[in-house]
């Protein structure tokens, strides 16, 4: 069964679309630019609203240890996505929650030396993260890795079934496909999940 994360929740709205819905996962973007961005005190009230079966995904970007570690204890994170330019030993160093590590696809040369990373999941993404471009999926068709891949960019609740049936992803990542006007859309991540749990239903 592909999973679902639903990132980028910042209110009450969309935490209960996503408790109504129930994604495998939700992000809550610390990542600094993004106009997702939450500080760790209101990414912690958010999570206080959750439903308690949804994984809590928190995204940073060339952070400090010591600000994702208070994240980590003060939200109750159960994976850290680092999305940033963090090495390897920056990565392996996380103990009791998963590390996923978001490596941007511009071309072949991106695939090279993934097997490497010490991290849980490999997050593949366009070169723009949080925009709503997409990478180019037909270079992931046949990609063979030891670790869990998670698609995401520029997902929407009506290429999401294409994306998956190409590359064959452990889970799928949506953010801007599942919002209208720069919010998220209850109706959209409905569609989002019905499209991809719908997909398993007639398999
Ligand atoms: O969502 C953001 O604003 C963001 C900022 C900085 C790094 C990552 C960010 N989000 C990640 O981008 C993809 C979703 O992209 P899309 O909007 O669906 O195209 C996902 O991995 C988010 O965690």
């Amino acid at each position: 069964m592909v999973k679902i994360k639903i990132c980028g929740l910042t209110g009450e709205r969309d935490t209960a679309a996503v408790n109504l819905y129930k994604p495998d996962y939700v992000g809550l973007v610390f990542a600094p630019n993004s106009r997702r961005r939450l500080t760790i005190k209101r990414a912690a009230e958010i999570c206080d609203m959750l439903d308690g079966g949804i994984k809590r995904v928190g995204v940073f970007a060339d952070q400090s240890m010591g600000f994702i570690n208070e994240a980590i204890q003060s939200c109750k994170l159960d994976v850290v996505q680092l999305h940033g330019s963090e090495a390897s030993n920056f990565c392996s160093k996380f103990k009791g929650v998963e590390v996923w590590k978001a490596i941007r696809i511009k071309g072949c040369d991106d695939l090279k030396g993934l097997d490497a990373w010490p991290v849980d999941a490999l997050l593949l993404d366009g070169s723009m993260p949080g925009s709503g471009h997409a990478l180019d999926w037909n270079l992931l068709h046949d990609i063979r890795v030891k670790n869990h891949i998670i698609l995401a960019g520029g997902l929407n609740p009506y290429n999401v079934k294409t994306a998956i049936a190409v590359v064959q992803p452990y889970a799928v990542d949506v953010s801007s496909g599942v919002e209208t006007d720069g919010y998220k859309d209850a109706d959209k991540i409905r569609e989002f999940i019905e499209a991809v749990r719908g997909m398993e239903d007639n398999e």
